[in-house]
């Protein structure tokens, strides 16, 4: 296990019914939502493993190093499982595909954090009261736990994070650690309007893919 390199991990394997398209293949600014946070994460990490569920022959055409899940259908953690599984790394950086908004210093931010609160399993974003998840690094020692949980269908990340030892980050922390405009790095979409503010929004999203 190498214990100074990450692993990023992306999340992509979801419906998107929501958006009533796969929202990881949408259009931003001449690329595709997954190319922006991709482009974000790669700097921070040694290698990208995309969680791609039932999309690796779509994610794959495009060159990403995809996984399957082992427990279809179970959702986020499920992805996360099987990410988890494939990395040889003991830290993982997590992000879903849907926040095209977040840069490279939001995931060296969450590094630098993570490895000064070490014997947390886990350390993720809480904005204003809201915990972020899906944005966040992970030990590898977690996958046991995380096996277990999908094998008995409890699959509510808030409470698995309560027991694994997760050091929750307020926005604050995360500035300090060089990290800015947390709230807004932060937006996902899920629906076609959440889609129409990111596009219209001027955010600073990369044309240079
Ligand atoms: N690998 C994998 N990723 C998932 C799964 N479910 C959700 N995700 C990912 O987790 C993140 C958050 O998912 P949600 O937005 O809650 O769910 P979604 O299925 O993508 O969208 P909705 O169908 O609209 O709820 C997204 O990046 C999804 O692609 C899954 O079963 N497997």
């Amino acid at each position: 296990m190498n214990t100074r390199e990450w692993t990023g991990i992306i999340l992509a394997g979801g419906l998107s019914s929501r958006m009533g398209t796969n929202k990881a293949m949408l259009e931003l600014n001449g690329s595709v939502v997954l190319q922006h946070v991709t482009k974000a994460m790669r700097p921070a990490v040694s290698r990208i493993i995309v969680a791609a569920g039932p999309n690796v022959t779509t994610y794959g055409a495009i060159g990403y190093d995809c996984v399957q899940d082992h427990y279809p259908g179970k959702g986020p953690l499920a992805g996360l499982h099987s990410a988890l599984e494939a990395s040889d790394t003991d830290w993982n950086l997590v992000c879903a595909c849907d926040m095209p908004l977040l840069q490279t210093s939001f995931f060296d931010g969450i590094k630098k954090l993570a490895e000064s609160h070490d014997s947390y399993s886990a350390i993720v974003p809480r904005v204003d009261g809201q915990v972020h998840p899906l944005a966040g690094a992970y030990h590898i020692r977690v996958l046991p736990d995380l096996e277990q949980r999908l094998i008995q269908d409890h699959l509510r990340v808030m409470r698995w994070l309560e027991e694994i030892g997760c050091c929750y980050v307020e926005a604050e922390e995360l500035e300090r650690a060089g990290v800015h405009q947390v709230a807004m790095q932060l937006s996902n979409m899920n629906t076609p309007e959440e889609y129409e503010r990111i596009r219209n929004q001027d955010s600073g999203l990369d044309s240079d893919l």
